[in-house]
């Protein structure tokens, strides 16, 4: 069997379903329909102007709904290059059908910006009927075509007295439906065409109501027009960002920018500005970017201009060469883009570079703000992270610092890989040699990479069991003292469920410390066994340790009870130790404990809360020599 058509037949095409899946489906909101006719009436100036050496400079006029003569119709008008009969019927009535995508091939965007052929269709997200009026700058007789929802439509030749006010170019009416004519009224239509059109390189006329300013002969009809055209400042070069550009960004930004850096692609036809964000954007916020294509605005979302760790500056750009998605709200991805990316990313790398060799003043109060991505970017970015890198703020048992200032002073550059470990460590850390908190997210990568780019720097990350290994235990002949210790501080301490060890360790000042590493809390008790039992016994004890350790792993770890380890080098403690008074030694230990927990940077249940309360109370009670052996005055038991 033949299965292969003798002639190719075209698809059947249901056009009500079409017309209402683009107009309706592919844009994003209904108000882009000015967009298009703003389009459709530039791209047709263009073609007037680069067929007729004589072309008049070019004009869009529009009439929000309400304000023609004779009609409650919305108006817009060009002066560009019209339609003949044949183009009419050819052009707008093809769906798909555009004059300009085959020259597109040929030319960039400074030339024409539609290419799918469906654009006039969005109109009937707010109009039933398209009329359109035109007369050709290529001669024949003026037309007028009128497409309907329900995709059908006619086409005629105008008389002359139809035509009489028709000048050469084409003027669209789209009559307002009940229920979408809030987008044609004159307030809306001003601020939609300025919006969209304020940069075009043609004039953009609204048509406003006159009531403020009393009709005169310029505006014989009650309407005033305003030009909503500006300069398209963000596209002009600058060396330094003038205040007219600041402003712009903090129009954009609701804040002033914290700079400004010049954006220029000449491959792609792309200008523009960077805004420097002057607050931290919210954590996995979309990056989103203005974009103009040959000054019309595409959309004000944008989100894939910029390579993701430029988290902190929004671009405004316009561009003639690269290619919109058919609903004309993103770029279609292509290497044109990805090009336009990396030269954008280039010029704000460039900026930081600049910053941090000319005014590491400014580059310091950048980096303030958004510390937290700079360090996820130096990680991945060395030339980055060698620029940005000296002014990070770290955390160090000796109070935060910027890395600059923490390398200076100490050297290299110890660091723990958990907050946790931090603030077990920092109590004990010594003033010359401070730990850094590298707990925090990005950091310890970016501290172990420190030294591949910046010479002779040394880092080191430490951990709490190696550096709580000088937690000696007490000269044998204090044992009997340090025991009974352990077994008074412990029975106080019960209510909390945490034990008391005794050790030897520096700073002497420091007279407890909180331990709840698993790994320290294995080797204390390991230690505490060898001392107990001295000789041939403590090697078997130490033995049979390592090897329930070792088969237990983690799990065993894991089960081990936090302890407060107090400083047999601390004369405080050596006192306790003598005490004998109960009370006193009871509200001591209990407040020791609450400082090494504080210290440690944790948090206080309900029970050491308690415990804080009373024993303060006890002991200003106490101090003040209050009689404690009367009931009515506190039980102190
Ligand atoms: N104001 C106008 N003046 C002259 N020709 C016009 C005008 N509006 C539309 N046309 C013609 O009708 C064609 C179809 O217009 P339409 O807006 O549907 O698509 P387009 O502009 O070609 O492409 P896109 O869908 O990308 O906007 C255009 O290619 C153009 O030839």
């Amino acid at each position: 069997m033949n299965t292969v058509p003798e002639s190719a037949t075209p698809f059947q095409v249901d056009l009500r379903g079409v017309v209402d899946l683009l107009s309706r489906h592919i844009y994003s909101s209904p108000r882009v329909f000015l967009r298009e006719l703003l389009q459709n009436g530039r791209d047709a100036v263009s073609a007037r102007r680069r067929e007729f050496a004589d072309a008049p400079v070019g004009v869009v006029q529009i009439v929000p709904a309400g304000l023609a003569d004779g009609t409650n119709d919305f108006v817009f008008r060009d002066n560009g290059v019209g339609l003949t009969a044949t183009e009419a019927s050819e052009l707008l009535a093809t769906v798909g059908r555009s004059s300009k995508r085959d020259d597109m091939l040929s030319m960039n965007r400074d030339d024409y910006l539609g290419q799918f052929g469906i654009g006039l269709l969005s109109c009937f997200m707010v109009a039933d009927t398209i009329t359109v009026r035109s007369r050709s700058a290529r001669g024949g007789a003026p037309i007028e075509w009128k497409g309907n929802t329900n995709g059908t439509f006619t086409i005629r030749e105008l008389n002359d007295a139809e035509s009489a006010n028709l000048p050469i170019g084409t003027e669209i009416s789209l009559n307002p439906r009940d229920g979408d004519s809030d987008l044609l009224t004159p307030s809306s239509v001003l601020k939609l065409a300025a919006l969209y059109g304020r940069y075009l390189d043609l004039a953009v006329e609204v048509a406003q109501p006159a009531t403020e300013t009393p009709p005169t002969d310029s505006t014989p009809d009650g309407v005033r027009w305003v030009t909503v055209n500006e300069d398209p400042i963000f596209s002009k070069p600058f060396d330094k960002p003038g205040d007219e550009l600041l402003a712009l960004g903090e129009k954009l930004l609701g804040q002033r920018p914290f700079d400004a850096i010049e954006v220029v692609v000449p491959s792609t036809g792309t200008r523009g500005t960077a805004f420097v964000l002057p607050f931290s954007p919210r954590p996995g916020s979309r990056q989103s970017h203005r974009a103009y294509l040959g000054g019309m605005l595409l959309s004000e979302t944008v989100d894939d201009l910029l390579p993701d760790w430029a988290f902190f500056v929004r671009v405004v750009i316009d561009t003639t060469g690269l290619n919109p998605t058919a609903s004309r709200e993103q770029f279609i991805a292509s290497s044109e883009l990805e090009e336009t990316r990396e030269a954008i990313g280039a010029a704000v790398r460039r900026w930081i570079m600049l910053l941090s060799a000319t005014k590491p003043h400014l580059l310091q109060e950048f980096i303030q703000i958004h510390s937290l991505g700079l360090k996820s970017l130096a990680v991945h970015d060395d030339e980055l992270a060698e620029a940005v890198v000296n002014w990070l703020t770290i955390e160090t048992s000796l109070g935060h610092m910027t890395i600059n200032d923490y390398l200076n002073s100490y050297g290299s550059l110890r660091y723990t890989g958990t907050v946790d470990e931090f603030r077990q460590l920092a109590p004990i850390a010594s003033t010359d040699a401070p730990i850094v908190n590298g707990g925090y997210i990005y950091e310890s990568e970016l501290f172990a990479r420190l030294p591949q780019f910046m010479d002779g720097v040394h880092t080191e990350q430490v951990t709490v069991a190696d550096e709580l290994d000088n937690l000696d235990v007490p000269p044998l002949d204090d044992r009997d003292a340090v025991v009974a210790l352990e077994a008074k501080a412990t029975d106080v301490l019960s209510a909390v469920d945490c034990r008391v060890s005794v050790r030897s360790f520096h700073p002497s000042d420091l007279s407890s410390l909180y331990v709840a590493d698993p790994a320290v809390l294995r080797r204390m008790e390991r230690t505490k066994a060898a001392t107990i039992a001295p000789g041939l016994w403590s090697q078997v004890v130490t033995t049979v340790d390592t090897i329930f350790t070792a088969q237990a792993g983690e799990d065993a770890s894991a089960a081990a009870q936090a302890q407060l380890c107090l400083n047999w080098n601390s004369p405080l403690v050596r006192k306790l130790a003598e005490l004998s008074d109960s009370v006193v030694f009871a509200r001591s230990i209990q407040l020791l404990y609450v400082q090494a927990l504080l210290a440690g940077h944790r948090p206080l249940s309900a029970a050491d809360r308690v415990m804080l309360s009373q024993s303060m109370t006890d002991l200003i009670q106490l101090s003040v020599g209050l009689d404690w052996s009367d009931p009515a005055e506190g039980d102190f038991s």
